[in-house]
């Protein structure tokens, strides 16, 4: 058998995917998400200057090789252009392979270490009244756990919460990036008090987290750990930039909160000493942005070793399709934690039709064969490529800051 062509599609049904697929000469074919917010040409190049033309004629059972072809094939290793075409590849391989097989895709990773997954999805509100009824709304559909977000009085943009009151919040909002100011005191002395009413309006059994998106120092991440231990985070996410792996020790020492990170990670190697030291309890490296299920495997079994459990990065900017693999994924690892799910409209749900359901809180994986996500490319074609950026932080002097 062999790869007889490839090729990518990008579609804007609301906001920009990218999807390779890769077709074989005796017609099976796969499908993987290859879609980097902010930065979807890039992958779109790469693939079609660089991959796609080394994929034509290769077995596509050879998953294995072609992902170290790909990666060492390269020279230049790792970063997310590379790692999400990577990716893009190894999903669509992994679909065309368990589609011969006849197998939905968690049989061939392993079979069932579970019969449903645990989600979270986002409460988020201008204020705090607001965002408690958001949460409200959640438990109402049966989410056990929620990600809560609110605005903070005295900062004007804030990531995570929706500039009109019930609108669902994208952040990639303009073609060139909007400019956000962001204060770090008024941020830590807002959050206890959000956690506080959350807690006392829903009780010690909703599962709570939050995401500070990479905006403190280690030092003030271990003051804002500290300050939210009564309340009993899920886990409090990317409190810090993670380049440098050490900032987490320094957080570790001060508190118990549990931490989250890695969904800019794309490679084991942004994650190693962090797992290794045990300085993190979730890690969020995502399929499409960490070279696929052949790498994020490696990772989720190093994290295995150190009790660190999968938390999957997924937000609207990730398609169906790695969605549906992750669901997968999520169905089969040992060492699964929870996984992110952020809604798609209605329209990338009509071009990217999947299997894989939402019940009481909770996604069950499909039986189809192959990861259960397919894409209607005539449709598809009606939502054209549109430029959109995501926004940058600057201190309230003017330093441009983490966003
Ligand atoms: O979903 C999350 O936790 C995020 O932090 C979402 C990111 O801002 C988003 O994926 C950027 O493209
Ligand atoms: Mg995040």
């Amino acid at each position: 058998m062999k790869i007889e062509h490839a090729y990518t599609i990008v579609t804007s049904p609301g906001r920009n995917f990218v999807t390779l697929k890769i077709v074989t000469d005796e017609g099976t074919y796969g499908i993987g998400d290859a879609t980097l917010n902010g930065r979807e040409m890039a992958v779109v190049a790469y693939l079609e200057e660089h991959v796609i033309p080394a994929l034509i004629g290769r077995d596509p059972q050879r998953i294995e090789d072609i992902w170290h072809y790909l990666y060492r094939g390269a020279y230049w290793r790792r970063g997310p252009v590379t790692m999400s075409a990577i990716a893009a590849v190894d999903m669509a391989l992994w679909d065309i392979k368990a589609k011969l097989a006849g197998m939905p895709l968690y049989q061939l990773l392993g079979g069932k270490s579970r019969d449903r997954v645990m989600v979270y999805g986002h409460a988020t509100g201008r204020d705090i009244e607001s965002c408690l009824e958001e949460v409200a709304r959640h438990v109402e559909q049966g989410y056990k756990a929620v990600r809560v977000q609110a605005g903070v009085p005295g900062i004007a943009s804030i990531y995570g919460v929706a500039k009109k009151e019930g609108e669902p919040y994208e952040p990639a909002d303009a073609d060139l990036p909007t400019e956000h100011v962001w204060s770090t005191s008024k941020y830590l002395n807002h959050v206890p008090k959000l956690f506080a009413a959350v807690r006392e309006r829903f009780g010690d059994d909703l599962h709570v987290l939050h995401d500070v998106h990479h905006r403190l120092t280690p030092i003030e991440a271990a003051r804002l750990g500290k300050a939210v231990e009564p309340y009993n985070l899920f886990w409090l996410e990317d409190c810090v930039p993670a380049e440098n792996q050490e900032g987490f020790g320094l957080i570790r020492q001060h508190t118990t909160t549990p931490l989250a990170v890695g969904e800019v990670f794309n490679s084991l190697f942004d994650a190693k000493t962090l797992i290794e030291n045990q300085w993190i309890d979730y890690i969020r490296a995502t399929l499409t942005h960490a070279g696929g299920i052949t790498h994020v495997r490696r990772i989720a079994d190093l994290a295995g070793l150190y009790h660190v459990r999968t938390g999957f990065h997924g937000p609207t900017d990730l398609s169906p399709v790695c969605m549906g693999a992750a669901v997968h994924f999520d169905t089969w690892v040992p060492n699964f934690g929870i996984q992110e799910y952020m809604p798609h409209t209605d329209e990338t749900n009509a071009v990217f039709p999947h299997d894989y359901r939402f019940e009481a809180g909770h996604f069950i994986v499909g039986e189809t064969p192959g990861h259960g996500v397919d894409i209607d490319e005539m449709l598809a074609k009606q939502y054209p490529y549109k430029r959109a950026s995501l926004p940058v932080n600057r201190l309230e002097d003017g330093t441009l800051w983490h966003w």
